[in-house]
Order: C-alpha cells, then sequence, then structure tokens
C-alpha cells in the first residue's frame, strides 16, 4: 500500500469564538487546515485524514436539547449527533481539499468514509464520563447549570473553563477499515473516523447498533493507524509543540523524547485527562504496535514537522531530553 501518514485534526483547532462561531467560520479554519495536510500531499505522501468534534457535537446536542424543551421536537440521540458531525465536518474537510488540489492543478480524490467504530457496551468508561464537548463555562455557569440539569457532569479542561463531559468508551474495532483501504490503495485522499468514529456494539449475527458515546479522536486514530498499517501518525492541535510543566512559569516544550520519557512524563502528570493526555497514550499505543513515529504539532507547522523541523517527535530509539 505504500508509506501511509495518519493526520489527526483536532475539533478544537477548528472553533474561535466558543459556540458562537458560524458554520463558514468554522468552513474557513478547515480550509486553512487543509492548505498544510495539501502540501503534504503535494509533496507526495499518502494521507489519510481523522478529525475531532468535542465542540461540535456539544453544540449539536445542546440544539437538539433546547428544540425539544422549547418547541417539543423530539431529542436527537448522542450516537446520532455523532454521525451528525461526522457527515458535517467531513463534507467541509471534503470540499477544502477537493478545492485546494483544483486549485493547485493536483489531480488527486477526496473521500470521506462514513465510519463505525466498535466499542464493548461493559466498558466501564460509560458509568465515568470524562470526554469534554461543547463550550467552556465559567465555574459560575457550570454550577448554575448543574442545579438546572442534575444528571449533566462538568470537569475543568485544562486551565480554559468548564465543560460537559459524555462517556468515552474506548476504540476496539473501526467497522469500516477494509473500505478504507481500498481507497489508500486507489490513490484517494480518505478522510475517517470522524469525531472518533459513530459509537456501535457488535450483536449476534455480526450486526450492529449505536451506541450513545463520543469515542476520543485520538484513540480512533491510533486504532485506524494500527488496523491498517500506517507508519506515522501525526496529531494535529492548538499547540506548536507538547510541554511539560504546562502553563507555568517554568514550562518547556519538548522536541524529541522516546517512549520511556513519556512515560515517565505522563506518571508525573504532565499531560491532563481530556486534553493532552489521550494524545500522549494514542501515540504509545501506535508505537507500541507497528508504528514508526508520532509527530504532535498544530496544522502550521505541519510541513517543517515532517522534516523534523517543528512539532514533538515521539521515537521509539532512547534520546535525552535534559
Ligand atoms: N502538556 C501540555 N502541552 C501542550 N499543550 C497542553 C498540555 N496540556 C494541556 N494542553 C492543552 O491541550 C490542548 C489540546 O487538547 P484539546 O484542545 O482538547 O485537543 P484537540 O485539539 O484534539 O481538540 C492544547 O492546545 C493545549 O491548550
Ligand atoms: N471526538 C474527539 O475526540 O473530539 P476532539 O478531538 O474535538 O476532542
Amino acid at each position: 500500500m505504500g508509506e501511509v501518514t495518519i493526520v489527526a485534526i483536532g475539533g478544537n483547532a477548528l472553533v474561535k469564538e466558543n459556540g458562537l462561531d458560524s458554520i463558514q467560520d468554522q468552513y474557513e479554519a478547515v480550509q486553512e487546515t487543509v492548505v498544510h495536510i495539501a502540501d503534504m500531499v503535494e509533496a507526495g505522501y499518502k494521507v489519510v485524514v481523522t478529525h475531532g468534534n468535542g465542540p461540535q457535537v456539544g453544540f449539536g446536542l445542546r440544539r437538539s436539547e433546547i428544540a425539544n424543551e422549547v418547541a417539543g421536537m423530539p431529542a436527537i440521540p448522542l450516537v446520532n449527533c455523532v454521525a451528525d458531525t461526522q457527515g458535517g465536518i467531513g463534507y467541509q474537510i471534503q470540499q477544502a481539499m477537493t478545492n485546494e488540489f483544483a486549485k493547485r492543478g493536483l489531480n488527486k480524490k477526496v473521500a470521506t468514509v462514513i465510519t463505525q467504530v466498535e466499542v464493548s457496551s461493559d466498558d466501564p468508561n460509560f458509568e465515568n464520563p470524562t470526554k469534554p464537548v461543547g463550550s467552556f463555562f465559567t465555574l459560575e455557569q457550570s454550577e448554575k447549570m448543574k442545579e438546572e440539569h442534575p444528571d449533566w457532569k462538568f470537569i475543568e479542561d485544562s486551565g480554559r473553563g468548564y465543560r460537559r463531559v459524555v462517556p468515552s468508551p474506548k476504540p476496539i474495532n473501526i467497522v469500516e477499515k477494509d473500505a478504507i483501504k481500498l481507497l489508500i490503495d486507489s490513490d484517494f485522499v480518505v478522510i475517517a473516523v470522524g469525531g472518533g468514529g459513530i459509537p456501535v456494539v457488535k450483536l449476534a449475527n455480526n450486526t450492529y447498533e449505536g451506541i450513545d458515546a463520543v469515542i476520543d479522536k485520538d484513540f480512533a486514530t491510533s486504532l485506524l493507524a494500527e488496523q491498517i498499517d500506517a507508519e506515522t501518525l501525526i496529531i494535529t492541535t492548538g499547540v506548536s509543540r507538547v510541554c511539560i510543566n504546562f502553563g507555568k512559569p517554568n514550562q518547556r516544550a519538548l522536541d524529541k523524547i522516546s517512549i520511556e520519557e513519556t512515560k515517565q512524563f505522563m506518571e508525573e502528570n504532565h499531560f491532563p485527562a481530556g486534553s493532552m493526555l489521550p494524545k500522549i497514550e494514542a501515540s504509545l499505543s501506535f508505537l507500541e504496535k507497528n508504528g514508526k513515529r508520532v509527530i504532535i504539532t498544530n496544522p502550521e507547522s505541519l510541513k517543517e514537522a515532517i522534516k523534523e523541523e517543528a512539532g514533538t517527535h515521539i521515537i521509539k530509539e532512547k534520546v535525552a531530553v535534559l
């Protein structure tokens, strides 16, 4: 199949105004990101794109709840909100990328695969919601909302405010992986596992059923990378490099770290749950299977990062960071 690179786009990277962006604003953010991915495709990389949906799925869920409260319209189950964001964001990436290739005179085809991702109904994460979705709130706002909706849960998200959380089971199989592989083999740029994939459970006789949750897109991306034998996993997010002591006066950006060093920083709690921790865990899982290298960076640094001139590189060999 040739060397495949998977590039994950963070859902937060597509949102600037905490829930007040228009669809056009989001499309413009997608267009900015796509330019950097098109550079990679133009340079000859076989690219698969995945994306998050944390903010967007929370907005969709809230729209549905408000329509239910105000107009009595049937609420949309969370799993369908995920499917809606996968289609909506996938459409924007697919169109922006098609247009970018056309602008450059590149003869490249793009396709988005509606992707179901299998989870276990016994996953303990169903009992303990951890995935932040939707807007950021102040502590006071979140407490007021908890009084109005006693079943809602909130967490503090990396110093950025409080967010509602929903269950996030671990992905165990990418149902459409064979279709994704076929498209890669046919030289398509493929967009897949959007929003972490649509969570489904396997029933008798190889049938599936949706289940309400939001799968972490970093874990889903890592599993897809493993199942299609990708060499490189690139996770793009809001920062150019992963840091230790993030947000503190002694913050330090990391450019190259080994698996052992990464584990040590993880044990020292440098990576918060719900933001940087899943990216690190997904990276380690990929490298400990058959993955060759992982890069964590922001979209604008992609071109330099693949030349090892930017980003945080997690590698299998031992390196000393200090
Ligand atoms: N140790 C860290 N190093 C760098 N960024 C961190 C760290 N810990 C938390 N962050 C924050 O986490 C963000 C990435 O998480 P998040 O925005 O939830 O991901 P996504 O881009 O996938 O939506 C970064 O943009 C940064 O603000
Ligand atoms: N599903 C998911 O992990 O989305 P974000 O990357 O936007 O949080």
